[in-house]
């Protein structure tokens, strides 16, 4: 038997004023994205702006729906928005922010497993890597490289070859 560890390494930024202007910019677009978050079952509104290659924005934002399964998260929003209308489009960075109503969130908030998923399949199919920046509402900002960095063992098409 052999023992295999897996390392991460992740940016911590101070606050959205320490990134980058364009991610600034690309943060603030997730800010206004999840404020038009329909949540209104959750309380927790979650916004995600995607860069393209050529530069240009994408956003989304949860969507909920009476049928709780139903609904969807910001990143599939607007992940499935840039795979359906720009299929040929290589995908930069993600920038990821939420807003709950019950209370200020401080702590960075990482897309749930299924959006992790969701967006190694562009990584995998575009052969370049997606940095992503999550935050809560206020606060810190984190960076992860790649998606793999958030996702060690991906499942993708290699296993169905
Ligand atoms: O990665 C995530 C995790 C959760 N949510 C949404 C789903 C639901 O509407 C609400 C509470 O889970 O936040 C997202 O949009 N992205
Ligand atoms: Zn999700």
């Amino acid at each position: 038997m052999k023992k295999h560890k897996l390392e991460t390494y992740l940016e911590i930024y101070e606050s959205i004023a320490e990134l980058p202007d364009s991610i600034q910019k690309l943060m603030n677009k997730a800010q206004q994205a999840r404020d038009n978050a329909y949540a209104p079952y959750s309380r927790f509104m979650v916004g995600a702006a995607l860069e393209l290659k050529s530069g240009q924005i994408i956003t989304g934002n949860n969507q909920e729906n009476a049928a709780f399964p139903s609904g969807l998260c910001a990143e599939r929003v607007a992940v499935f928005h840039a795979g359906s209308n720009y299929p040929n489009e290589s995908i930069n960075s993600l920038a990821l922010t939420v807003r709950s109503l019950q209370k200020e969130i401080n702590k960075p908030t990482p897309p749930c497993g299924a959006c992790r998923q969701a967006l190694a399949e562009y990584e995998v199919k575009q052969d370049n890597p997606i940095a992503i920046y999550f935050m809560g509402e206020t606060g810190k900002v984190v960076k992860a490289a790649s998606v793999r960095d958030l996702l060690p063992l991906v499942f993708d098409s290699s296993f169905l070859e």
